[in-house]
């Protein structure tokens, strides 16, 4: 008892009362996400613990603290957490994007970042796919509505369009022709795996690779569901590397091309000991498809509801649109710095739908001292975005959806360092350049 309700916690910043076993896994349950944080937050100061299990995760909260660590020290906090047995189990091992971290991580975050770049600035690829997609997704809608359906779905429209580009960014291809079953096929799975992963019990043993020698049928789900996903992939990867052109001097087109004539260029050059492996390949698909897949499409599910619910801010967005891009054109993101009110409406409907209650967890490389705190090298911290996004301090009356929050004086749109959606320092998201494009498109 004295162990549990003091010693662990008396050199960690305050915060509610662990129970053993379960730390605030009740509370957290009973309230929701969203209000455990900013109850905890207004409880207990900008710098708090909580406790998933026997696990403590020290979170921040305030925006100047925020950026004085996780920016202006980034690597310090750029690890994350080692000990996650449902991570190793999915993507074999410590592989992908998402939970490496060190040199792994560091070479194969700068060689996403470097294709999606390449796919993206220099030649536009990007934005003719997202314009390609966005064609149909409006053609469908139109379709629908002309064949008299008194019921169309926006949101899965969306959905179809953001999985097509995902799925062409890693695989050159999109699902929106004559292939959509693949889509919902893929869908399934990862929803079954995203179920796997987010059950209770399952996430209670993440961290005690005991529980699952003693309970294995924890995990049957799971590893069900991961050899359907893996098995997916596969198929894709090998069918996809038998098409490739290994002599080719042309660019690749897409991520997995450019993975893997990586890795032949460095087999010809005689590094055998390399990163550029099948895990590795499959996982970071993986982490791209979930990182990448329902956060835009439900950001802009949001926002076609938030246009909805909202008629005033509506008309004014379509004013601007007859004002600045006519009816005959396609907006492109050169038309970006003329489109203030919709660039607001845009950044509110990411602060308002708040995507990522709680953020992904890091880890502590080394001992800091935070206001005080002195946290030692290894602990799960976070920077919680949701109590962010939601603070008085940073956006008076927070529960109103405002776009004219992010209007200057003369109507000018500004982007403030609290509206934080990706992230903020190393670990910021990888894709926050991809999911601007099909945000803004
Ligand atoms: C509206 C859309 C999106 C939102 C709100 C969003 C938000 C986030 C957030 C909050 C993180 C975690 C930051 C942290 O660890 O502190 C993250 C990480 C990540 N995101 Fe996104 N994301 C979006 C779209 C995308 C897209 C389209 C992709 C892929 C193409 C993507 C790929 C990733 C990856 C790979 C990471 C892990 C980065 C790392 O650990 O180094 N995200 N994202």
């Amino acid at each position: 008892m004295f162990y549990s309700f003091y010693w662990k916690r008396k050199d960690l910043p305050p915060g509610p009362t662990p129970l053993p076993l379960i730390g605030n896994l009740f509370s957290i349950d009973k309230l929701g996400l969203e209000r455990f944080f900013t109850d905890i937050k207004d409880q207990y100061g900008d710098i708090h613990t909580f406790w998933f299990g026997e696990n403590p995760i020290v979170s921040i909260s305030d925006v100047p603290t925020i950026l004085e660590t996780f920016v202006k020290d980034g690597d310090t906090f750029a690890g994350r957490p080692t000990n996650m047995l449902v991570t190793d189990m999915t993507r074999h091992g410590r592989n992908g994007l998402i939970f490496t971290d060190g040199p792994l991580w560091r070479e194969h975050r700068r060689f996403a970042l470097h294709v999606l770049r390449d796919f993206g600035m220099g030649k536009n690829l990007m934005q003719e796919r997202v314009l390609d997609e966005v064609t149909i997704l409006i053609d469908e809608i139109k379709k629908q509505i002309s064949a008299g359906h008194k019921h169309v779905s926006v949101q899965d429209a969306i959905d179809l369009a953001v999985g097509s580009i995902i799925n062409a960014l890693l695989f050159g291809y999109g699902f929106s022709k004559n292939n959509t079953d693949e889509f919902y096929e893929l869908k399934t799975h990862l929803r079954d795996f995203m179920r796997a992963v987010g059950n209770p019990l399952v996430r209670f043993c993440d961290r005690n690779p005991f529980m699952f020698k003693v309970l294995p049928f924890i995990y049957r789900d799971l590893t069900r569901t991961t050899n359907k996903l893996e098995k997916f992939f596969m198929k894709q990867l090998e069918a996809h590397e038998k098409e490739i052109n290994f002599d080719s001097d042309i660019e690749p087109t897409d991520y997995a091309e450019a993975f893997l004539k990586k890795r032949k260029e460095l087999e010809v050059e005689g590094l055998k000991d390399h990163t550029f492996t099948n895990k590795q390949l499959y996982a970071a698909c993986l982490d791209l498809w979930i990182a990448g897949q329902e956060t835009t499409s439900n950001t802009l599910a949001w926002m076609v509801m938030y246009l909805m619910l909202n008629p005033e801010v509506q008309k004014k967005v379509h004013a601007e649109l007859d004002q600045v891009i006519g009816s005959d054109r396609f907006i492109t993101v050169e038309d970006k710095t003329q489109l203030h009110y919709i660039n607001a409406t845009v950044a509110e409907t990411q602060r308002f739908c708040n995507l990522v209650p709680l953020n992904v967890n890091h880890r502590l490389v080394k001992d800091v001292e935070i206001k005080g705190y002195r946290i030692p090298a290894n602990t799960t911290i976070l920077h919680q975005i949701s109590t962010v996004l939601f603070d008085e301090r940073y956006f008076p009356e927070p529960l109103k959806f405002k776009p004219e929050r992010f209007l200057d004086s003369e109507g000018k749109f500004f982007q403030p360092s609290s509206l934080m959606p990706f992230g903020v320092g190393k670990r910021a998201c990888l894709g926050e350049g991809l999911a601007r494009l099909e945000r803004d498109l």
